[in-house]
């Protein structure tokens, strides 16, 4: 293997490119039925939507506008600090629109939780959430979450877009990473 090959750092895949694939359909499915004749404006929130956002808006069949947030609560490690930053504001005024945020995980729901009210605040008509993947055991704060790719375990995940110190986004599938990759 070159030694610069990430797949070294990894333990296990939780979710392969196929069954990524195969969530991102049936959550556009669900997201087609229940907005249908309806304008949609998808928020995503960066960096870590990039993937699902892009793959997710390309399955469905609504009317659909894009915009992007960028937040961010987790610095360089692998624990939220619980103190949620903008670090780039959405372009779009949201006053009566329907907004659906989209994420890549709800790990302590923090992040989320803050970004919820947050839009709220700004007098849509309404507000739901798309999130790929969800940690229900690390939930520090309840949120009513409309479409949830796959629930799973407690392990911090790379790939699609997740993260470790910036590394591993780009990685066509979710896996946990290797021990030795923290120490
Ligand atoms: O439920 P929580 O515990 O709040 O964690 C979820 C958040 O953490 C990650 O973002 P991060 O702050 O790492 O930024 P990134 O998307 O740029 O990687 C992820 O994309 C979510 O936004
Ligand atoms: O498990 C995770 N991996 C990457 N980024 C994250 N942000 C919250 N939880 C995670």
């Amino acid at each position: 293997m070159d030694a610069n090959d990430v797949t070294g750092d990894l333990e296990h895949v939780l979710l392969t490119k196929e069954e990524i694939q195969q969530v991102v359909k049936d959550l556009a499915a669900q997201i087609d039925r229940d907005y249908a004749g309806r304008d949609l404006l998808v928020v995503g929130v960066l960096k870590g939507a990039v993937m699902i956002m892009a793959d997710l808006v390309r399955e469905l069949h609504s009317h659909v506008t894009m915009d992007w947030m960028a937040v961010s609560s987790y610095g360089s490690g692998t624990q939220s600090s619980g103190v949620v930053r903008i670090l780039k504001d959405l372009d779009t005024d949201l006053m009566g629109k329907d907004v659906l945020i989209v994420e890549d995980i709800i790990d302590s729901g923090l992040t989320l939780s803050w970004l919820l009210s947050n839009l709220r605040s700004r007098g849509p008509a309404s507000v739901e959430i798309c999130a790929l993947l969800r940690k229900p055991e690390a939930a520090k704060v309840e949120i009513d979450v409309k479409y949830v790719g796959r629930d799973i375990p407690n392990e911090f995940v790379v790939g699609y877009g997740l993260d470790f110190a910036e590394k591993y986004r780009n990685l066509d599938f979710v896996g946990t990473l290797a021990p030795h990759v923290y120490a």
